[in-house]
């Protein structure tokens, strides 16, 4: 896989904030990757950098072979934006709209039908002014912006906030076509839940420093937080006969922490005598675990 975006020690400083200390990382072509941080992590000014909106104060970006601040045509066209505030004229219909940008960008905007549906903007919608519409409607609309031209690289801030379950379904099979495509999209976002099957990779920032970067599986190997287990007994009234700290859940069932090096021992012990077990059921740590984990030694460190 080709490197679509390089930074390489990138620090931003505005005055005596320290918005970004030191970042490297390399996203490839066709991978998915999520940007989380908490509010004021440095996220934005991470986009901003590699868009070439803002100049790095030290190291260098590099967005599809060339310095994003130099403003290059090809490059500015092969890349999709949606920031955190999508903000349109009001009085713009949404067609209007995405033929406004489409000149911008001097991109074909001719299969414009094909687009408002892949976004699910309806067609009685599009051609009424953006000020009549829902917010998920802008966001569809910001969305169907940043598609514009089919971009190598897709950056998108706080993509999913404002959708309804419905539509954040939508926007990530848009997500899954696009990697198979082969392209880059970074998102930002708080909603770790969500994101967790989603992406292929995951990028912590803290304070402007990037404190863990790797796919789930990666990033669990590192932490090495416990894998839960947990069991329901045929006999309700029984105790786990297996050795460790069980702990007696609301519903009747057992808990326990096991670590990765231990898992495979205790699963073999527990299904000995299956008749024993109602039910058993695995958890890794999830994506809210492990970045609460990485804060924490952040933290302590
Ligand atoms: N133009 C600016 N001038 C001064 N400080 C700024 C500017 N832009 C961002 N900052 C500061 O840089 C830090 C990082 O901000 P940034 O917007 O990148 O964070 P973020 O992770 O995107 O946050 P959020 O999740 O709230 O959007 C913050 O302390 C912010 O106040």
């Amino acid at each position: 896989m080709t490197s679509s975006v390089i930074t390489s020690n990138v620090s931003k400083h505005y005055g005596r904030v320290a918005a970004v200390r030191d970042v490297s990382f390399d996203l490839k072509s066709g991978e998915t990757i999520a940007l989380v941080g908490h509010n004021g992590a440095g996220k934005t000014t991470l986009i901003k950098l590699m868009l070439g909106l803002i100049r790095p104060t030290s190291g260098s970006v590099t967005m599809l072979g060339g310095d994003p601040a130099r403003g290059d045509f090809h490059v500015r066209q092969s890349v999709g934006y949606l920031p955190e505030s999508v903000s349109f004229h009001m009085a713009l219909t949404g067609r209007e709209t995405l033929t406004f940008y489409a000149r911008l960008k001097r991109v074909e905007f001719s299969d414009a039908e094909l687009l408002f549906k892949r976004v699910g903007l309806s067609a009685d919608a599009v051609d009424r002014p953006v000020r009549t519409y829902s917010k998920g409607m802008r966001q569809r609309l910001g969305l169907a912006q940043a598609l514009l031209g089919t971009p190598q690289v897709l950056l998108l801030d706080e993509p999913t906030s404002g959708l309804d379950p419905a539509l954040r379904q939508n926007f990530y099979d848009i997500i899954s076509a696009l990697r198979a495509d082969g392209t880059t999209v970074l998102l930002s976002s708080h909603a770790l839940t969500e994101l967790e099957n989603r992406a292929d990779r995951v990028i912590i920032v803290d304070r402007g420093v990037k404190i863990a970067d790797g796919t789930l599986d990666e990033l669990r190997h590192i932490a090495s937080l416990p894998t839960r287990v947990m069991i329901k007994l045929s006999d309700m009234e029984a105790a786990p006969q297996w050795s460790g700290d069980w702990c007696r859940q609301s519903g009747g069932g057992w808990e326990i922490g096991v670590d990765a090096a231990d898992k495979i021992d205790l699963l073999k012990s527990l299904t000995a005598e299956p008749s024993l077990l109602e039910s058993l059921t695995l958890a890794e740590p999830t994506l809210d675990e492990l970045y609460a984990h990485f804060l924490g030694r952040q933290a302590a460190e």
